[in-house]
């Protein structure tokens, strides 16, 4: 079966989600010679326009190759790009162009996709919540709003307590994000799974200080703790510390998380399907993290066919944490735009039996919200901030 066509689709809708990028997706439609439809995601944060014309450059690779041939074809897309392993925009493209590539490879042997990976290690997938605490600023916001996730049958949240602080922290911003850690930690118990955020915005300085201040909350992870390329930083963060370290979502190849694995840098590894370099390369950086016991929880921020994808894979992994989940935060359209849809239930995900990615895209909507790619706005509040969380801070 041959890929006889590829479609970037980007869609968008006034409704708001829980940060500037919730509002837009980019969906990449894979139709092969014989008809069967797969469908996979990219990455729409501000780089809509540019991933867009991407995804067209790397389509001119991967028409007229073998669907099946998933292996391949990523490969000779390794070859072709020689800037693979630095370009964001063409890793989310090659790997958006994977996953809809197994999608078909499941609808043609009828099975979803745990199946052709080995099969599952779990029927539900424990899950996370982000995305959960637009508008909180005070620690009492957070209590409450936390609480209220808890009741939903989340055991296990993630938020970023800094505020503005960017690069360095002060006295002040310690004690802030203290308080509302504090406040979240008491408003679930001891046995609540508190992930701490830190969006890889600090020096290795600030982020020992938040260190010493936070662990005795016992965070399940301190992520992306410092700024990303600065690995100097990290190493001396791991030497001075003794918090979890979690990071992975913007990582773009098996080698680059094998760096992170094998060096000891790592306790939480969160590859993003959407970037890694799909499911081909996604399945290979589990088992890397499984030799060395670090565990996996990907980064599943953007939409319904990323969502579904990460489910399907979660299912498989022995070495799994969780799953992170934004569902219940995504706009309304997000969760419409695919039928057989995954709730979220007790704080977990039932896996699909659908072949493929296990879900179906409803192609009217896809219609009705397709648009041409824009730029996103670029606001005081940062596109990784979840909404409102600076109003405290905003002049
Ligand atoms: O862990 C996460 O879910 C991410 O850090 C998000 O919070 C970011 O905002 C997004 O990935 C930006 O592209
Ligand atoms: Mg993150």
């Amino acid at each position: 079966m041959k890929i006889s066509e590829i479609e970037p689709i980007v869609l968008s809708s006034k409704e708001k989600g829980a940060a500037t990028w919730a509002s837009s997706m980019i969906l990449v439609k894979v139709v092969t010679n014989n008809g069967l439809v797969g469908y996979g995601e990219a990455v729409p944060t501000l780089r809509v326009i540019s991933v867009f014309n991407a995804i067209k450059q790397v389509s001119k690779a991967y028409v007229g190759k073998e669907v099946e041939d998933v292996e391949k074809n990523y490969h000779e897309w390794y070859k072709q790009d020689f800037y693979l392993s630095r370009s964001f925009e063409s890793a989310t493209s090659v790997s958006a162009i994977d996953i809809a590539s197994w999608d078909i490879l499941g609808k043609e042997f009828g099975a979803p996709l745990y199946k052709l990976l080995g099969g599952k290690v779990r029927d539900r997938v424990p899950v996370y919540a982000n995305g959960w605490y637009s508008d909180c600023v005070t620690p009492l916001d957070f209590a409450e709003r936390s609480k209220e996730v808890h009741a939903r049958g989340y055991n296990a949240m993630k938020f970023d307590p800094f505020g503005n602080y960017f690069n360095w922290i002060d006295e002040k911003g310690l004690r802030e994000s203290e308080e509302r850690v504090k406040a979240v930690r008491e408003a679930l118990g001891e046995d609540a799974g508190v992930l701490i955020e830190h969006h890889g915005r600090f020096n290795s300085k600030s982020s020992q200080l938040i260190a010493k201040r936070l662990e005795k909350y016992n965070p399940l992870f301190m992520e992306e703790p410092v700024h990303h390329e600065d690995v100097d930083g990290l190493r001396e963060y791991r030497s001075r510390t003794k918090v979890r370290v979690a990071l992975g979502e913007r990582l773009v190849s098996l080698k680059e998380a094998y760096f992170y694995v094998s060096e000891g840098l790592v306790d939480v590894l969160q590859p993003d399907i959407t970037n890694i370099g799909g499911v081909t390369v996604a399945k290979k950086v589990v088992d890397v993290a499984e030799a060395r016991d670090v565990e996996i929880a990907f980064h599943n921020a953007f939409g319904p066919v990323q969502n579904a994808v990460s489910v399907q894979l979660s299912s498989t992994v022995n070495n799994l944490l969780s799953l992170e989940n934004f569902y219940d935060w995504f706009p309304q359209w997000k969760r419409d735009l695919v039928y057989n849809a995954t709730p979220v239930e007790g704080g977990h995900v039932k896996v699909p039996e659908k072949p493929g990615i296990g879900v179906e895209v409803n192609e009217k909507l896809v219609d009705e919200l397709k648009t041409s790619p824009e730029a996103l706005e670029v606001k005081e509040e940062p596109v990784w901030v979840v909404g409102g969380t600076w109003k405290g801070y905003l002049k």
